[in-house]
């Protein structure tokens, strides 16, 4: 199988060192690992937004020639602020994320998201969670191949935790590929895939519950399991910080 996402020895100059990926069409891979670790960073030079060195391309496209309106299609990126300040309403804000005027796309992604009684508000009066509900459906507004989500599950409560990733998995079946980087790692288990960067490094790429129990993540984030939890673990007290 051709993957869809093929990203060659992408780097952003002491961030993030050269890393390969390969993502096929209807998988969702988890980014995990510690605060300033680099994730933030993977999915960016994945989007093309910051990329000093290293290539991308999606279904054999380079993003970098696309234009914006083909990049519409390729990618999106969700990033992780939800700091709007912008007094725009909800719905011109999801329709960003077209790269033509599209109505009825937009009432669709109004519905999906139950977002009815918040679409005619100015996103900057928004909760953070409601404006996490927004910014998604701008990113899914244009069915593209890629999404790269940025912590898509902070800010969200229970309800809207399983209703995104009922979301997103049923963009897989269009084909989609879908990297989200996250801090819970009990949701790993959702994905069919996980990664760990550690130190601007891609340091594992697993199945979730091999990555779950892999003495790389435990090192990584200096913690280790504790019954059905986690603990910080004894030797991460006598290191330094790092
Ligand atoms: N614009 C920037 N200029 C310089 N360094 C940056 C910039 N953005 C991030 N960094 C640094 O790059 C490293 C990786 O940051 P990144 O945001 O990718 O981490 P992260 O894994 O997403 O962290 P977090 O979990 O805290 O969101 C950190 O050391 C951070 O301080």
């Amino acid at each position: 199988m051709t993957p869809l996402l093929k990203a060659q020895q992408v780097a952003i100059d002491g961030r993030l060192s050269p890393a390969d990926l390969e993502v096929d069409a209807g998988q969702m891979v988890a980014v995990v690992g510690p605060n300033g670790a680099g994730k933030t960073s993977l999915l960016r030079a994945l989007a093309g937004i910051e990329l000093d060195s290293g290539g991308v391309s999606i279904d054999g496209e380079d993003i970098a020639s696309a234009s914006p309106a083909r990049r519409m299609h390729l990618l999106s990126f969700l990033p992780a602020t939800r700091g709007l300040v912008w007094p725009i309403n909800a719905r011109d804000v999801i329709g960003l994320g077209l790269p033509t005027r599209d109505p009825e796309r937009v009432d669709e992604l109004i519905e999906l998201l139950e977002l009815d009684p918040l679409a005619n508000r100015p996103v900057n009066s928004l909760s953070t969670g409601e404006r996490s509900r927004v910014l998604l459906a701008r990113a899914l507004a244009a069915k593209p191949q890629v999404l790269l989500l940025d912590e898509p599950l902070s800010n969200l409560d229970p309800y809207w935790v399983i209703k995104t990733l009922q979301i997103v998995r049923e963009a897989t079946v269009y084909g989609c590929a879908v990297l989200a980087s996250l801090h819970d790692l009990a949701q790993m288990r959702a994905f069919d895939r996980a990664i760990l960067v550690n130190e601007g490094t891609v340091a594992a790429d697993r199945t979730p519950m091999e990555l779950m129990h892999s003495p790389e993540l435990a090192d990584a984030f200096r913690i280790e399991s504790s019954g059905e939890g986690w603990r910080i673990s004894p030797a991460a007290d006598r290191r330094s910080s790092r």
